[in-house]
């Protein structure tokens, strides 16, 4: 048997520096738990335009869809900002969500006790919350036709397209659904029915979906006062189902309950291949951060917590899973702390390459 192959593509910015660490851990499970991997490299988003002059090579596409996993860093920054749209490095990363057809994005927020404190929220709100966003990642807005800036009378017009198939919302409910029935057993839906017709058939086919879930509790919950619960009282969620858009807003909103944008992972989850497993991207939920990019100020365990949920959703390696989140865990408890960790107290932040080589310490420690 093949070792399972893993493709890896840092991007731009903060991206190749917080997968430098995650390279490591990668590593570490070869050298130290036998979990051998056939790793390669290959480009995207700015970096893969300044050497194709687009930001995803067809080749490396072809290299994504033949893997059993994908780890990307994140794409964009200000070096790009005025290429013509359809060579920006953001539409790389869409490309490859789309043709691999990921339309399940998980973002779990959890709040490690460590930052229970440190969230921008009280403490009470936010210590031992564990909820899970499932956005659905290939539709929406960010892909419905028609799309662009035109001519209309003496003015432009921009225009984006928020569409969305019954089959689309249904295949993205059934996985929030499958989800719940491993956690807390609640699914709330968020839309804003009361004024889209994407929103209307979004609530109807979720709720006909939950037909076959008796067990799980639906909710439904327009988008906005979603935003505003997940800031009051964020535990009242188990899985949050929505839509692209809302997704992308609701899950950087999520992220600051764990402390930092720079804490969030996701899974992007499509069919099931050959082996049954699915195809799947992993990424910190965060961007390139060219405010902090190149100074190893950027916190990786979003991206290492990234790898986990690959050990565990691509690999069948839910215990080693168990263990990075608890070595991350442990770190965290000791006190270590990226820049964007640390309040005013005067704490002493650790680099980038630092915040790794602690938590390989914690898997080490952990044998
Ligand atoms: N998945 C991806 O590749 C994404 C790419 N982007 C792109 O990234 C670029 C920058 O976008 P922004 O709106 O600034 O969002 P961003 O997520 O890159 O940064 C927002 C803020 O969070 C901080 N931050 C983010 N990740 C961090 C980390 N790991 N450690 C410490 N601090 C962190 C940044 O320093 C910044 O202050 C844009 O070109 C955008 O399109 C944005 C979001 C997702
Ligand atoms: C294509 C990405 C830049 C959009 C985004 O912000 C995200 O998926 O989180
Ligand atoms: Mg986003």
């Amino acid at each position: 048997m093949p070792n399972p192959s893993i493709l890896i593509l840092p991007g731009d910015g903060i991206g190749p520096e917080v997968m430098t660490e995650v390279r490591k851990i990668i590593s570490w499970f070869g050298d130290k738990r036998g979990l051998q991997f056939d790793v390669s490299e290959d480009l995207v988003g700015g970096a893969a335009y300044d050497k194709h002059g687009k930001p995803l090579a067809d080749e490396t596409m072809a290299k994504a869809q033949e893997a059993d996993a994908v780890l990307l860093g994140a794409v964009g920054g200000p070096a790009y900002d005025d290429l013509d749209f359809s060579v920006k490095p953001e539409r790389g990363l869409l490309r490859l969500r789309k043709e691999m057809d990921l339309y399940s994005n998980l973002r779990p927020a959890q709040c490690f006790d460590a930052l229970a404190d440190f969230s921008s929220l009280k403490k009470d709100i936010v210590a031992g919350l564990d909820i899970m966003i499932v956005r659905e990642l290939t539709s929406g807005v960010y892909f419905g036709e028609p799309r662009g800036i035109f001519e209309e009378g003496n003015e432009r017009v921009g225009i984006n397209t928020q569409r969305y198939t019954e089959s689309e919302i249904e295949r993205a409910a059934r996985s929030a659904f499958e989800l719940a029935m491993r956690r807390g057993k609640k699914v709330c839906s968020m839309e804003k029915a009361n004024v889209m017709e994407s929103g209307i058939l979004w609530r109807e086919v979720v709720t006909r979906v939950s037909a076959d879930y008796p067990e799980v509790e639906l909710s439904h919950m327009y988008a906005d006062n979603g935003a505003m619960q997940l800031v009051r009282a964020p535990k009242q969620f188990d899985v949050i189902l929505t839509d692209n858009l809302f997704g992308d807003i609701l899950s950087d909103c999520a992220a600051m309950l764990t402390g930092s944008l720079g804490m969030l992972p996701s899974a992007s989850l499509g069919a099931p291949m050959e082996n049954g497993r699915p195809k799947a991207l992993y990424e910190p939920v965060h961007g390139s951060a060219p405010d902090i990019a190149g100074q190893g100020k950027a916190n990786p365990i979003a991206c290492i917590l990234s790898f986990a949920m690959a050990l565990r959703y691509s690999f069948d390696q839910g215990s080693e899973a168990d263990r990075l989140e608890a070595a991350v865990e442990k770190v965290l408890a000791d006190g270590v702390r990226t820049a964007d960790l640390l309040g005013e107290d005067g704490v002493e932040p650790v680099s980038t390459s630092q915040m790794g080589d602690a938590v390989l310490a914690a898997l080490d420690a952990s044998l």
